[in-house]
């Protein structure tokens, strides 16, 4: 089993892998400061929701340590907690595990308020281990439930990189392609490319060497007729958000495949831990859709490759709607239609 660290937190410093730089380059991205740590996430060193969420719970004690040296009074360190959380959550919009972290260390910041600085600090420290931890657990509970539906030499398609960079470690749907890989059921992965960054071809394609997984790399417009010859059983991907209704964001095109493999029957699966559900919003209308930058679509490495001037549309997410997911893959278990009634009570059940 390939250990992959995304995050590693020691001597008051977050580590981060540069994801920036693979496959060619290892190397380990330092944050002294939640500055540093809204630059790692705004600029994708660290990507993928669950390991976006999971860095801004060190980034909120980053802070914290950081004001507890300014010598404020409560009230003052109050209000500079609030502007520094809302600077590191405005870093990216779409994964709600940003929002979802930032207000657990929130809600720990105001428990904790009556007490020094030292003990604020050491309950941040205590709250964001636990959400590292507790997302490494998550995955494998979610990759158990999901191998269910992996059946012995399946071919499966996944899109972006969902592994252990995109999480505190294991992966959501690469965690379920992962388990079924150690089950021995002796299955076969294409991975898209995931245009215009890259990640399934510079991370996913990684990851799946490092565990030797069988697999191909496909451009994105190849999966189209790899699903129509029926070279393909099964689709797995991640989210970044998923409204009550069940209506899921992940990577721009995940949308595209989904309507392919309900024209040609395939069953098409979300796997995300239930942190990225956003119970406040009823349907995926609701989600705000990242727009990056032009220069991540019209220059590849150093080469351009448009003109210059060329205007350009570059939204990082889609939103599948919920009749063409089959089912959402959680740690709790596997959410089926009807999603509406099955996550409110999912929703009950956790007690949010
Ligand atoms: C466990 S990862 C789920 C999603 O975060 C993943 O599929 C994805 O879309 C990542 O987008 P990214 O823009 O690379 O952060």
């Amino acid at each position: 089993m390939a250990e992959i660290n995304s995050i590693i937190f020691e001597n008051n410093m977050l580590k981060l892998i540069d994801q920036r730089k693979l496959p060619t380059i290892f190397e380990y991205f330092t944050c002294t400061n939640y500055r540093d740590v809204e630059y790692a996430i705004r600029e994708m060193v660290v990507r993928g929701a669950p390991a976006i969420g999971a860095t801004a719970a060190y980034g909120t004690l980053l802070l914290v340590d950081e004001l507890i040296k300014e010598n404020l009074t409560k009230v003052e360190f109050n209000k500079k907690i609030d502007i520094g959380l809302e600077f590191l959550n405005n870093s990216r919009p779409t994964a709600v595990n940003l929002m979802w972290a930032i207000n657990k260390m929130k809600e720990v910041i105001s428990t904790n308020s009556t007490k020094s600085y030292d003990d604020i600090s050491l309950a941040v420290k205590k709250e964001a281990i636990l959400i590292h931890k507790e997302d490494i657990e998550t995955n494998k509970r979610m990759a158990k439930h999901g191998a269910k539906l992996i059946n012995q030499g399946d071919t499966i398609l996944t899109h972006c990189n969902t592994g252990a960079l995109a999480t505190a470690g294991y992966g959501t749907a690469l965690g379920v392609i992962r388990e079924a890989f150690y089950q021995e059921k002796n299955i076969f992965v294409y991975a898209d490319e995931t245009r215009p960054r890259l990640q399934g071809a510079r991370l996913t394609a990684w990851e799946l060497m490092e565990e030797g997984i069988p697999s191909k790399l496909i451009v994105d417009s190849a999966a189209a007729t790899l699903i129509r010859d029926k070279k393909i059983d099964i689709i797995l991907v991640g989210a970044d958000r998923i409204a009550l209704n069940g209506d899921s964001a992940n990577k721009i095109g995940t949308f595209m495949l989904s309507v392919i493999a309900e024209k040609y029957n395939i069953p098409f699966y979300i796997v995300a831990p239930t942190t990225t559900i956003d119970f406040d919003i009823v349907s995926g209308g609701e989600i705000v859709i990242e727009e990056r930058p032009s220069n991540e679509i019209t220059i590849i490495g150093e080469r351009v490759v448009a003109p210059a001037g060329m205007e350009v549309y570059n939204p990082a997410f889609d939103v599948t709607p919920n009749d063409l997911i089959n089912g959402i893959v959680t740690e709790k278990g596997i959410i089926y239609p009807p999603f509406e009634k099955n996550i409110i009570k999912l929703k009950n059940n956790i007690g949010d």
